[in-house]
């Protein structure tokens, strides 16, 4: 049985009035609609009364005009939802009063108020959220695949963990478990061999809450999903059910990881969103990149270097989070690789996901920090025809395999490494801010952990 929808319907005055009316009238003849407010947006050609009690008399409903008739009255829009506690947005509008871009603009608004915003060929649903975790918590979400939400999340929750906030990371990906598995990273030893046992059961070694336990000691729950719609929510996940898990495990702060551009659907006191600066600006600045942007307490922009990304588009990406979301603290922070093991002396072969552009940065900080010798480096970790290749080519000249815990890092790398008589090492991402006229990252975290458990205490 359909319920009763409270609906804003968006009007222009590109469409003659009585057009606009007839429209607003069948839907209103809808047994299970109710238009609650109409509000208009733009648009002259055909409008022959801009006086909103004249409209509204005609309209036979009340009609919300912006203040500047050449401005898409975005706030205006937010505010007749809230007003009217409007459980839908329905646009009537088109070219060329509304774009792509100022679309998405509206729909970011009317997502993040939490209800669909639907025109004749298309409807944005608001993101899943369910209320189910019984602790403080905070996700983490990012704007695209590989910007480094696990390395992000490993790095927070070592932190956390370090100052006896006690967390456990629940991850989903699109290699988890079919049933929420649990990683005691603070009770096992995760070795390679354990890993290739893993693998050869037939499951996802690498997935992210392998790599998470293996670089924060900490327990970590894995979890699947499939699909990501543009504004981030999943198809399908068990997610819900792993942190049902969390709420019963010994943990006392919960992180959810999300996956790609896919937002982990619980219900959390506090966000961190991941930029990666490599990105194409449009999608930061345009499409769903502000509704993610919208939703950070702490927005860290990561990759902030040449090749993938000059100095000027660091600033540019900076400007862009501060309009859109004036309240977030912004870090911007390069990666640099952290062997989990001893390489010194050794001769290492690296294999990792990082773009080919910046290796022989990774190859030098390896060199310089580790006291190692790299003879080789791949970073087709994610395509395996040609990590065998690469592999074949260097393996010989080889003591250690250093590895990123990710894509084909058990199945292909960790094996073919074991199988040569190498010595496995894998290597964590660390984030470093650029300068130091940015907040400190740790204490970033902390601060906002810290807000985590006041706004759940406040709840509660
Ligand atoms: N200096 C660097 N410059 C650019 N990229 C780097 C650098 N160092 C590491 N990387 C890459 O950053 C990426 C971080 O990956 P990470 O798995 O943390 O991302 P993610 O957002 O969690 O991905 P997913 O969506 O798969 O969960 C890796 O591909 C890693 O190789
Ligand atoms: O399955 C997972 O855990 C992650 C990471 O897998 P790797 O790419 O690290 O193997 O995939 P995603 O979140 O991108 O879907």
């Amino acid at each position: 049985m359909k319920t009763l929808d409270k609906m804003v319907c968006l009007v222009d005055g590109e469409h003659y009035l009585p057009v606009t009316k007839a429209a607003i009238d069948t839907l209103n003849s809808l047994e299970h609609i109710d238009i609650v407010a109409i509000v208009f947006i733009g648009g002259t050609e055909k409008l022959r009364t801009d006086d909103p009690d004249s409209y509204s008399k005609m309209m036979g409903l009340p009609v919300h005009f912006g203040k500047d008739e050449n401005e898409i009255p975005y706030s205006l829009i937010e505010e007749m939802i809230k007003q009217y506690d409007a459980d839908i947005v329905m646009d009537l509008s088109d070219e060329p009063v509304l774009d792509y871009t100022k679309r998405f603009k509206i729909a970011s608004k009317v997502l993040s108020l939490g209800i669909p915003y639907k025109g004749p060929d298309f409807q944005f649903d608001p993101l899943t959220l369910y209320e189910v975790v019984r602790k403080p918590s905070l996700k983490i979400l990012g704007t695209g695949k590989r910007i480094g939400k696990t390395a992000v999340s490993s790095f927070a929750s070592r932190i956390i963990d370090k100052n006896g906030y006690e967390p456990c990371v629940v991850a989903m990906g699109r290699g988890g478990p079919a049933e929420p598995e649990i990683v005691h990273g603070n009770q096992i030893e995760i070795t390679p061999e354990f890993l290739m046992e893993q693998s050869d059961k037939g499951v996802h070694a690498a997935s992210d809450h392998w790599e998470d336990a293996l670089m924060s000691r900490v327990l970590t729950i894995g979890c699947r999903r499939c699909g990501g719609g543009m504004g981030g929510d999943v198809f399908m996940t068990n997610m819900k059910k792993g942190a049902e898990l969390a709420n019963e495990n010994d943990c006392k702060f919960v992180i959810f990881e999300g996956s790609g551009a896919a937002i982990p659907p619980i219900k959390t006191n506090k966000h961190i969103v991941l930029i990666g600066a490599n990105q194409p600006l449009i999608n930061i600045e345009n499409f769903f990149g502000p509704f993610r942007i919208q939703l950070g307490d702490l927005v860290i922009i990561t990759m902030c270097e040449e090749p993938m990304a000059s100095p000027e588009k660091v600033k540019e990406i900076e400007k862009i989070i501060a309009k859109v979301n004036s309240t977030a603290s912004i870090i911007s922070t390069i990666f640099r690789p952290k062997p989990l093991g001893d390489i010194s002396g050794k001769n290492v072969l690296f294999a990792t996901t990082a773009p080919d552009g910046i290796k022989e940065v990774l190859v030098n900080h390896l060199q310089d920090n580790y006291n190692c010798n790299v003879v080789g480096i791949t970073s087709h970790l994610s395509n395996r025809p040609l990590l065998q290749e690469d592999i074949n080519k260097y393996i010989d000249k080889a003591d250690v395999m250093l590895t990123e815990l990710k894509a084909a890092a058990v199945d292909v790398a960790t094996k073919d490494s074991l199988d040569a008589g190498l010595e496995v090492v894998y290597c964590d991402n660390i984030p470093i801010a650029i300068d130091d006229t940015y907040p400190d990252i740790s204490e970033s975290i902390i601060n906002l952990v810290d807000a985590a458990i006041d706004d759940f205490n406040n709840f509660y």
